[in-house]
């Protein structure tokens, strides 16, 4: 069986920049963070030469495929039906773009920093996704803990010496309110997610009609939040880590012109992508991109897996978010004084996208 093929899509490499240049305040990264994440960027940059993170992101991606194969007994107890499947494992619960319930990959959400963000039983049954607590394979996989939280924390640090070369970027071309650094929002936040993702060997049967689509493993989107890390993904056969044996297979990103690429970066490397509230908050200054991900075509894809990890790094449910006057999407949902705290203005959105209240 063979797969028809899309047309050629440009690969990009990330723009990269060194864990030295990022942990140095003094320098001036303004010019790599516009050519990552401003108005003509690619929407997409990654950190080289951290300390430490290459053996943490081995440790924690191999144990995607051991968390995804335990019993369905055993997957069960970890999950967590009231915050949406937001903790613990989540397999066939939320949709693709065509609809239809997502089975091609399994999701293990924690946050890194805090087991229990908040006792407080109102919040938690406000913002079940960002005040819940963590459930973590004590039993079946006791590793996952310290490999996610040690993977996550690192990520986070990393993102927070990113954060404040983004405001100073952004400093340089717009007055900016303090409540609008994108530093002070992320260290405040008590509610980053940790997401590690399993994709499921593709079977040759999905191929055609689906291989065509370059969302085929991951639809079109943009992360909601402030700033996501993603690591370069692992592909295995038989529990062996094997290189990704079809090119066209992995990360696309929507520039901001509209054209597709498809993104590359190293697998000793963090990659940074613009969320949509970072966006607003800049005025556009800082791009959310729009991504997907594309499985990989029949004859090469045959019982090849993918395990990947991403950090959502987002305000705190109480942060109040000072949404500048000339905000460009989502406009009608921003109060006239501006104020909104970041978790009422996820519910808004999600009564928008639900057309529960509007
Ligand atoms: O699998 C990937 O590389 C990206 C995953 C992603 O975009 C997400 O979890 O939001
Ligand atoms: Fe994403």
């Amino acid at each position: 069986m063979s797969c028809s093929s899309q047309p050629a899509v440009p690969t990009l490499r990330t723009v990269t920049v060194s864990y030295s240049e990022l942990k140095d305040k003094d320098a001036d990264l303004s010019w790599k963070i516009e050519e990552g994440f401003g108005p003509n960027g690619l929407g997409i940059l990654s950190v080289q030469d951290v300390p430490g993170f290459s053996s943490l992101r081995r440790d924690l991606l191999h144990l995607a495929p051991r968390l995804a194969s335990l019993s369905e007994e055993v997957k069960k107890e970890l999950e967590d039906p009231d915050s949406r499947y937001n903790f613990g494992w989540s397999h066939g619960k939320e949709k693709l773009e065509s609809g239809k319930l997502d089975m091609l990959k399994g999701s293990f959400y924690a946050n890194p920093i805090l087991d229990t963000p908040t006792t407080d039983a109102h919040l938690i049954q406000r913002y079940p996704s960002y005040c819940g607590s963590n459930i973590w394979p004590d039993k079946a996989l006791p590793e996952l803990e310290v490999a996610f939280k040690a993977l996550g924390k690192l990520i986070l640090d990393v993102g927070l010496m990113l954060a404040y070369h983004c405001d100073q970027y952004v400093s340089k071309g717009k007055k900016m309110h303090e409540s609008q650094s994108l530093e002070q929002i992320i260290r405040h936040s008590r509610c980053p997610k940790g997401r590690l993702l399993y994709y499921f060997p593709t079977q040759e049967s999905n191929c055609v009609k689906d291989a065509e689509s370059m969302s085929s493993w991951c639809g079109w989107h943009t992360d909601h939040g402030s700033l996501t890390g993603l690591t370069c993904a692992m592909y295995t056969r038989d529990a062996v880590e094997i290189p990704c044996p079809d090119s066209a297979a992995g990360l696309y990103i929507r520039t901001r012109t509209g054209q597709i690429v498809k993104a590359v970066f190293g697998e000793d490397e963090i990659a940074y992508q613009v969320g949509e509230t970072s966006e607003i908050l800049s005025s556009g200054y800082l791009c959310a991109t729009p991504h997907c991900v594309q499985a990989p075509k029949a004859k090469e894809a045959s019982c090849l897996d993918r395990s990947t990890f991403a950090l959502f790094m987002q305000p705190d449910w109480d942060e109040k978010l000072n949404f500048p006057e000339e905000v460009h999407i989502h406009k009608e949902l921003i109060p006239a004084n501006g104020f909104l705290t970041f978790g009422e203005y996820t519910e808004k959105l999600l009564d928008k996208y639900y057309h529960l209240k509007m």
